[in-house]
């Protein structure tokens, strides 16, 4: 019988083969867009999914492999196939996004989820210089400035909703949305030195988390909650006050760069707790044809009965898809509404040209603040009749 070394030394050399398999696929997958782009033909190809996964899922069972995990993978797999032929047709479009260098401005330092979630964008660049920034309206500034290329600004989350103040920022700003993202988001009680629950009197934390996870908090009635900056800076300070009674609120993953550890997680009211980011820079993107495109526009209707219904008809006359509506007050004119809008639709197809002009005159004032390439890489579901 072989020894546990030598059976970890051929998982080790097969683990290295799968890799270096992968990352052949993905240049194939390349090789593919360019083809595409040749050809201008759309990226995603649900049919060629729904085949290949039927095949892998036959191949599979015959390996003593489930549907299940097979799927799984392949979700994974067909995902980063998408996104990195959009990366690579967004780049070609867009000069200024193919430089290896970039610069990036968020809210608190390291750890945060608004610093987790830019990396998680920013993957792609070989060298990211990283901006800390105290609050939405610095984000904003660094990039108006110049001084960043981009910003990463939380815009919702799964379980508090819509993030106003960004909302109320992005009314001001003459900056455009270019990308967005949407980050996993696991709430954990971090403590600094060995300690449990029934210990803990005071609770750091960013006013969001501490909404998000209302309903464990509620269970905790004597902890007392003091709001910080950012969940970063909550951190920062239970680590530097290193006692029992006090702990933060935040990811593992962020409390790791701070020496803290979690002794509670799974916080949130919602089990399934996204943040919706948005990325931000100075000029605006072309989203190329072959990719899907979301667009943001930012309105105020006329003060008259059925007005918003009047813009959602023209949108449905079109066919377009409205996948978010926000309405916030108008800074200085209380009682008015501006309106937010996502729309899964390049800005500059026919459907959306058409209905930017029947929207005009129906509004009083309209901006677009950014067509994006959409994140969802919605996975191909195998009709139930083609399972093998
Ligand atoms: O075959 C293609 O057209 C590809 O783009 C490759 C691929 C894949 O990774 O297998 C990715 C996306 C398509 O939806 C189908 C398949």
């Amino acid at each position: 019988m072989a020894t546990l070394d030598e059976i970890r030394n051929e998982i080790t050399q097969l683990d290295a083969d799968l890799l270096a398999l992968l990352a052949r696929r993905r240049e194939l997958s390349l090789e593919v867009a360019r083809s595409k782009r040749a050809d201008q033909r759309p990226i995603r190809d649900t049919h060629r999914e729904q085949d290949l996964l039927v095949r892998l899922i036959q191949q599979g069972r015959a390996l003593g492999l489930s549907a299940q995990y097979v799927t799984q993978l392949y979700h994974l797999v067909i995902e980063d196939s998408v996104l990195t032929q959009q990366d690579y047709l967004q780049r070609l479009a867009n000069p200024m996004q193919a430089a290896d260098e970039t610069s990036v401005a968020y809210l608190g330092p390291l750890g945060s989820y608004s610093s987790l979630a830019a990396r998680k964008y920013l993957g792609r660049y070989a060298q990211v210089s990283e901006h800390s920034c105290s609050n939405f309206a610095q984000v904003i500034e660094a990039v108006e400035s110049g001084r960043c290329q981009f910003g990463v600004l939380p815009i919702e989350n799964t379980s508090s909703g819509s993030i106003n103040e960004v909302y109320d920022l992005m009314q001001q700003t003459s900056l455009s949305i270019v990308g967005e993202l949407t980050y996993p988001i696991e709430h954990c009680l971090l403590v600094a030195v060995p300690t449990e629950l029934a210990a803990i009197d005071t609770l750091y934390g960013h006013p969001q988390p501490l909404q998000q996870c209302s309903r464990y908090l509620a269970q905790h009635p004597d902890i007392h909650h003091v709001f910080c900056d950012s969940s970063s800076a909550a951190m920062a300070k239970v680590q530097a006050l290193a006692s029992p009674n006090v702990a933060a609120i935040g990811s593992a993953d962020g409390g790791k760069l701070f020496g803290l550890t979690s002794i509670a997680s799974g916080l949130a009211n919602q089990q399934e707790n996204m943040t919706r980011f948005i990325v931000v820079a100075r000029e605006p993107i072309e989203v190329v044809p072959q990719v899907p495109a979301k667009t943001t526009l930012i309105m105020s209707t006329n003060q008259y009965a059925g007005a918003l219904v009047e813009v959602l008809l023209v949108l449905r006359n079109h066919q377009i898809n409205m996948t978010k509506l926000e309405s916030r007050p108008i800074q200085g004119n209380p009682w008015e509404e501006m309106f937010y809008m996502d729309v899964a639709v390049n800005l500059h197809s026919e459907a959306m040209q058409r209905a930017l002009q029947e929207l005009y005159p129906l509004t009083r004032s309209l901006k677009v603040l950014g067509c994006y390439p959409s994140e969802d890489v919605a996975p191909t579901e195998i009709a139930p009749a083609l399972l093998p």
